[in-house]
C-alpha cells in the first residue's frame, strides 16, 4: 500500500480526536501516521493523552511531543487507533505481524471505541491468508508448539506454526516473549479458534481481534471507504 493511502486514513481517523480525550495509540507503518498526525495536532494546542501499545510507538509519540499516560494511571480510554493485518466484514481482525497485539489487545479492550485504519487490500471474506501470530512465553516452547498443533489439527486447520525470527535469532516482543506465526489459509470459525487458543497454558495472546474494533477507515485507491461506526 502506497505512503499516501494510509496517511490519508490516518489522517481521517485524527480527525476524530478532540480535546481531552484519551487516546489508544496503535503501532506498525500506518499507526505511525495517525501518532505523526496526533503529534502536528498537538503541537498545535490539541490537548490529549496517550497510551502508547508498543515502545516504538512510544519514542515516536515522545519525539512528536504528545502526552503519555499508562493503563495504570488511566484505565479507561476514549479512542485506540490502530492498523490491522486483515479484517472481514465483521471487523473481527488478525493483528500483530510487528509483534505488538498483546498490548494492542489491552489497549483496545480498554477503551470505548477502536477504529481501524488500513489500506483495503487487507479487507478479506475469510480470515487466515495472513499467518496468526500467536505469542507464548519461552519456557516450555516445544511443549506449547505441539498443545497449539494439537488444537490446530483438532480444528481442521492446518497445524503449520513458525517460530518469528529476526535478524538470525527469535523475535523477542516488547514483554518478553516468542511468536509463533500459525499458516492458517482460512479461519472458518475465529471465535472458536480464538476460546481454544486462550485454553493452551503457555499461550500469552493470539492476534484474533474479535469484538473490538467498533469502526474501520480503509484506504483504496478510489478514496476512503469506512465500516461499522466511525
Ligand atoms: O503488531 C503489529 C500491529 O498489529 C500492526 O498494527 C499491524 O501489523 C499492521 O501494521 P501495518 O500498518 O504496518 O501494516
Amino acid at each position: 500500500m502506497s505512503d499516501t493511502l494510509k496517511r490519508a486514513a490516518a489522517e481521517r481517523a485524527a480527525a476524530l480526536v478532540s480535546d481531552g480525550m484519551r487516546l489508544g495509540l496503535g503501532t506498525g507503518s500506518t499507526a505511525a501516521h495517525f501518532v505523526a498526525a496526533i503529534g502536528e495536532r498537538v503541537r498545535g494546542g490539541l490537548k490529549v493523552i496517550g497510551v502508547p501499545t508498543s515502545e516504538a510507538t512510544r519514542q515516536q509519540a515522545e519525539r512528536e511531543g504528545i502526552p503519555l499516560t499508562t493503563l495504570d494511571e488511566t484505565p479507561e480510554l476514549d479512542l485506540t487507533v490502530d492498523g490491522a493485518d486483515e479484517l472481514d466484514g465483521q471487523l473481527r481482525l488478525i493483528k500483530g505481524g510487528g509483534g505488538a497485539h498483546l498490548r494492542e489487545k489491552i489497549v483496545a479492550a480498554a477503551s470505548h471505541r477502536m477504529i481501524v485504519i488500513a489500506d483495503g487490500s487487507k479487507h478479506v471474506e475469510t480470515l487466515g491468508r495472513f499467518p496468526l501470530p500467536i505469542e507464548v512465553v519461552p519456557f516450555g516452547l516445544k511443549a506449547t508448539e505441539i498443545a497449539i498443533a494439537k488444537v490446530l489439527k483438532g480444528s481442521g486447520l492446518n497445524p503449520d506454526l513458525r517460530l518469528r525470527a529476526k535478524d538470525g535469532n527469535p523475535f523477542v516482543t516488547d514483554s518478553g516473549n516468542l511468536i509463533l506465526d500459525a499458516h492458517l489459509g482460512r479461519i472458518e470459525k475465529p471465535d472458536a479458534l480464538a476460546a481454544a487458543l486462550n485454553a493452551v497454558p503457555g499461550v500469552v495472546e493470539h492476534g484474533l481481534f474479535l469484538g473490538l474494533a467498533t469502526g474501520a477507515i480503509l484506504a483504496t485507491g478510489e478514496g476512503l471507504v469506512e465500516l461499522g461506526q466511525v
